[in-house]
């Protein structure tokens, strides 16, 4: 089967974009073909795979599925990406436009240049999920997820739990080169805890606008940037009384910053970059 694909990334968060309004993909095979098309000896080499597509409810939608062939509900990364391909490439033909995804349907704002491409854009990613159950995460219905005692291995931890559409559970360290991402990242995205696994993210509060940021992704390990994570990890950090909220706060991610803000009205907005690395054929 050959497939046409473009490849992008948002702060180095890389995936595999099919465009599904020129191409057509067997259902029951996405979850094969984002594991080969991610491989990078075997395949394109990326966090994940893409689908841009027809949608009910959008302009445009978005599907995203994770290096490990499992399907994601949400993916701010993955959003801004998808805004520069549809307005570059005709799909919308307006600045401002909505995307449908798993979780929810978003507002996008594409800023452009003189040659007509997308520099950057904004994301209103609506309102962050809260409630236990509803991350998921075991424990008592009806509460929140706040500077929560959580032990990891040998380590108590503590952390904050918030939900973007997808489960993230966000950790405060003092010095963010120490976050033990590669030896505990793995353990916490998996823990029986959360019965639909975790996004693990580890932050060190700079300022009340600026955080720096490292993440283990659920289905696609240690990524440079998650999107959805920097949402969660301004909310949890305003949780915790680090940040103000209506405050654009400045995050440093490995791969680049974002600007997140968690408004009065509760909608939080993402601004990031959006890059084409490349396009072809994949031959699966
Ligand atoms: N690994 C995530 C999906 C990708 C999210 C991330 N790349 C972003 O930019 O938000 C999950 O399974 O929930």
């Amino acid at each position: 089967m050959k497939i046409p694909f473009t490849k992008m990334h948002g702060l180095g968060n890389n995936y595999i974009y099919i465009d599904l309004f020129h191409t057509d993909l067997p259902e029951e095979r996405l979850s094969e073909l984002a594991v080969k098309m991610s491989n990078q000896n075997t395949g394109i080499g990326s966090d994940g795979m893409i689908l841009i597509h027809p949608a009910e409810k959008a302009e445009v939608g978005m599907r995203i599925f994770n290096k490990d062939g499992s399907e994601g509900m949400n993916c701010g990364n993955g959003l801004r990406c998808t805004a520069k391909y549809a307005y570059e490439t005709g799909i919308v033909n307006t600045k401002e436009f909505s995307i449908q995804t798993k979780a929810n349907v978003v507002h996008a704002i594409v800023k452009v240049n003189e040659d007509k491409e997308v520099e950057e854009v904004t994301i209103d990613m609506g309102e962050p999920i809260l409630q236990r159950e509803q991350i998921p995460m075991l424990g008592e219905t009806g509460t929140t997820v706040i500077n929560e005692p959580f032990q990891v291995a040998d380590e108590i931890l503590h952390v904050t739990a918030v939900s973007m559409g997808n489960p993230h559970v966000v950790t405060m360290v003092d010095a963010i080169d120490e976050a033990p991402l590669t030896r505990l990242g793995s353990m916490m995205e998996k823990d029986e805890r959360f019965p639909e696994g975790v996004n693990a993210e580890f932050i060190e509060v700079v300022s009340d606008e600026e955080l720096h940021f490292r993440v283990w992704e659920r289905g696609s390990g240690i990524t440079e940037a998650c999107g959805t994570g920097a949402c969660a990890a301004v909310v949890a950090a305003t949780l915790n009384n680090k940040v103000t909220k209506g405050k654009k706060v400045i995050v440093h991610l490995a791969g680049g910053d974002l600007v997140i803000e968690w408004k009065e009205d509760e909608h939080i907005w993402m601004t990031g970059g959006a890059e084409t690395i490349a396009s072809g054929i994949f031959y699966a």
